[in-house]
């Protein structure tokens, strides 16, 4: 507004008329730098949500393709709309300009200039009469109650309440309890609280980072939280609340007085608005083209989930960024013990190096060992209202296993300084959390996860059998409990053999492993949510992943680990929803299972075996017969076939003539 009012700009008031839009100014861009906007995509066309980056349609508005002629030839400029005069999307009329200015003839209402106009918060206490202790953004209300998110789930309502205080969290919660947005909501609400529509127009600096172990997971996580940001129109005259009343969606008026309703506040909260968004989140992930990440990153970005090593990857060539990870607000670490199995371990390493503040202590210790004084040692460390120190980060780490040990130690280890000078790397899990640079003294652990980690919701069922007849079982249990099922098996061979016996059964199935593209996961991915297919899985898709309403998890071998058993049933039975695992278990898998429940913390037996029609099993068991004899035939023939081609081929290519014994041969052959 203090631009308008310097350039001597006047408002009318309510009553006065309508309004003219002024000429547009325009400026010249870059196609990546135009104002692409992501286009909803038809239904037939919607692949599912995580689809980020990847299956993007964009448009751009406002803009006018001129062709120059220059000394090289034509060339292409893309002319832009430049409304940064109005950066709430509320045409102001410039009463001095308009003579100047081509009219054109828009009529928008505009509120009254001294006029005190009401504003109406969100109501949380007659809409989310259970969220509103917490006192969040009005923004987040809206999506909240759009979401049906009626109240918080146990691991929200307890996070959210310290996070707003300013402490480091160390979060444990059973699998699909919600804590995406134990971490989020707080994050969001800082930053809509804070966040300012002219800011909005420039680049942004990083101020939360969220890390991941898989790609699926950081594009699943930042539509979760975009959903915070862009849903929420539920037909209520949006209201900020009165923290926000300088960044959000309400703002001084022309003489800095009293506060004025503004028109596009509903676009602006709901992300309609043609501006750019308040808060902006993003994921920037491996398999994503550059030209795409380039744009995202330019853009500017408030919160960026990544996964470790696309990230070290572009902190290496991008300083910019880097140097804003090194002034984050927020750190997040989600399934943070995973991270360290997908071999993220040295990248992840090297991103947490990146955001260790330089603390009063050590710039005392470094400025003794370089013989300087400390006089220019002191930074800003005044407290805000959160109790967050400026220049400091708050530091969240989630997970639905962390082990007991490594929660008890992080809340001993105080302040202890990570990375000292001639330290060792890092090289385990607690090791690596334990030099997570915690502004807190202790963080608080919040440990929800249920005894032996299983879900209230769930139900476990076991069948003990051979190894060659899981196949004959499995088919059972997919003919007599139909819904979508998520097999999880410990090989991508054992996958590419159970598909095309699945395909001779009928049985609709599709893979999930991480040798196929990127795009085709998330293809299969939401082919399982939409139709009742059967998903063939690796762990790749044992954690975080929310894939939509999954019924069954079978694990077709017994997984290796406790807390794979437990990440792999937690795609079912989320949010309260019931659900269902089978283990099938082979006699020499039968020890696994023991230290398996030993590690729980369970007894052996108290997994219960399912029960079989016996009758039903031995037909099934011989129709599986048939299709795996069809399958070896039909792959015989391929191979053979193949085979034919090549020699064929080579003659060619060495300008061979085949005689007729070898063309015999070849053709038994
Ligand atoms: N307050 C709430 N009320 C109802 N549903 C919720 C609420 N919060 C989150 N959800 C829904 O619960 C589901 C699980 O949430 P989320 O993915 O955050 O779980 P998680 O604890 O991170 O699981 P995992 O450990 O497997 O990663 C999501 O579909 C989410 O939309």
């Amino acid at each position: 507004m203090s631009q308008q009012a310097k350039a001597g700009m006047k408002r009318k008031s309510r009553s006065s008329k309508l309004l003219s839009r002024k000429k547009a100014k325009t400026s010249h861009l870059a196609a990546d730098d135009l104002p692409w906007k992501a286009v909803s995509r038809p239904r037939e066309a919607d692949l599912g949500t995580a689809f980020d980056g990847f299956i993007e349609l964009e448009e751009v508005e406002d803009v006018e393709v001129v062709y120059e002629e220059t000394d090289a030839g034509k060339v292409i400029k893309f002319k832009v709309l430049d409304d940064s005069s109005s950066p709430l999307g509320v045409i102001v009329v410039d009463e001095n300009e308009r003579t100047s200015a081509e009219v054109e003839n828009v009529p928008i209402e505009q509120p009254a200039q001294e006029e005190e106009l009401p504003v109406s918060a969100f109501d949380y206490e007659a809409l989310l009469p259970r969220w509103s202790p917490f006192s969040l953004h009005p923004q987040l209300g809206r999506a909240l109650y759009a979401q049906h998110f009626s109240s918080p789930t146990p691991i929200q309502a307890e996070a959210l309440p310290l996070a707003r205080k300013g402490r480091d969290i160390v979060g444990v919660a059973e699998t699909g309890s919600g804590k995406t947005l134990a971490y989020g909501l707080p994050i969001l609400h800082h930053l809509l609280a804070h966040a300012s529509p002219a800011e909005s127009k420039t680049r942004r600096s990083v101020r939360a980072l969220i890390l991941t172990p898989t790609r699926e997971l950081a594009l699943q996580v930042s539509s979760h939280l975009n959903a915070c940001l862009n849903s929420g129109d539920i037909g209520e005259d949006p209201a900020p609340e009165s923290k926000s009343s300088q960044g959000s969606s309400t703002r001084k008026n022309a003489k800095g007085k009293g506060k004025e309703k503004v028109t596009s506040g509903a676009q602006l909260l709901s992300g309609r608005s043609k501006d750019p968004p308040l808060v902006s989140v993003a994921a920037i992930v491996g398999g994503m083209s550059a030209q795409k990440q380039r744009r995202i990153l330019s853009r500017g970005i408030d919160v960026l989930v990544a996964t470790p090593g696309r990230l070290w990857d572009i902190i290496q060539e991008d300083d910019e960024l880097a140097t804003q990870i090194e002034h984050l607000r927020f750190l997040v670490l989600d399934e943070a013990d995973r991270m360290i199995e997908t071999g993220h371990f040295a990248e992840m390493e090297s991103i947490l190096r990146l955001t260790l503040r330089q603390r009063k202590e050590d710039e005392i210790e470094s400025e003794l060992d370089l013989g300087l004084g400390g006089a220019e040692a002191e930074f800003d460390v005044g407290e805000s209202k959160d109790g967050v120190k400026e220049g400091e980060m708050q530091t969240f780490v989630f997970s639905a296993t962390l082990s007991k040990d490594l929660q008890r130690n992080l809340k001993k280890r105080g302040r202890a300084r990570p990375w000292k000078k001639g330290g060792k790397p890092a090289s385990t899990l607690d090791d690596l959390l334990m030099r997570l640079d915690f502004r807190d003294a202790s963080p608080a652990v919040i440990d929800i996860s249920p005894e032996g980690g299983v879900v209230a919701t769930l139900q476990e069922s076991k069948i003990e059998c051979l190894v060659t007849d899981k196949d004959a079982y499995l088919y059972y249990f997919l003919l007599r409990y139909p819904g979508r099922t998520l097999v999880f098996l410990s090989s991508i061979d054992g996958i590419r053999r159970l598909l095309p016996l699945m395909e001779l059964l009928q049985i609709s199935a599709f893979p999930l492993h991480s040798q196929l593209e990127q795009r085709q996961r998330l293809k299969n991915l939401d082919r399982h949510s939409s139709s009742r297919a059967v998903l063939l899985a690796t762990d790749v898709a044992a954690r975080g992943l929310d894939v939509p309403a999954v019924d069954h998890v079978v694990h077709y071998q017994v997984p290796r680990t406790a807390d794979t058993y437990v990440h792999r049933n937690g795609r079912t039975a989320r949010a309260a929803r019931r659900g269902f695992s089978l283990l099938m278990c082979a006699p020499d898998e039968r020890r696994l299972v023991k230290a398996l429940m030993k590690s729980l913390g369970r007894q052996e037996d108290e997994i219960p075996e399912m029960s079989v029609e016996l009758y039903l099993l031995d037909k099934l068991k011989v129709r599986v017969q048939h299709a795996r004899q069809i399958d070896a035939t039909q792959h015989k023939v391929k191979k053979e076939k193949h085979e034919k081609n090549w020699l064929k081929e080579t003659a060619e290519a060495m300008e061979i003539e085949l005689d007729s014994d070898m063309e015999r041969f070849v053709s038994i052959f």
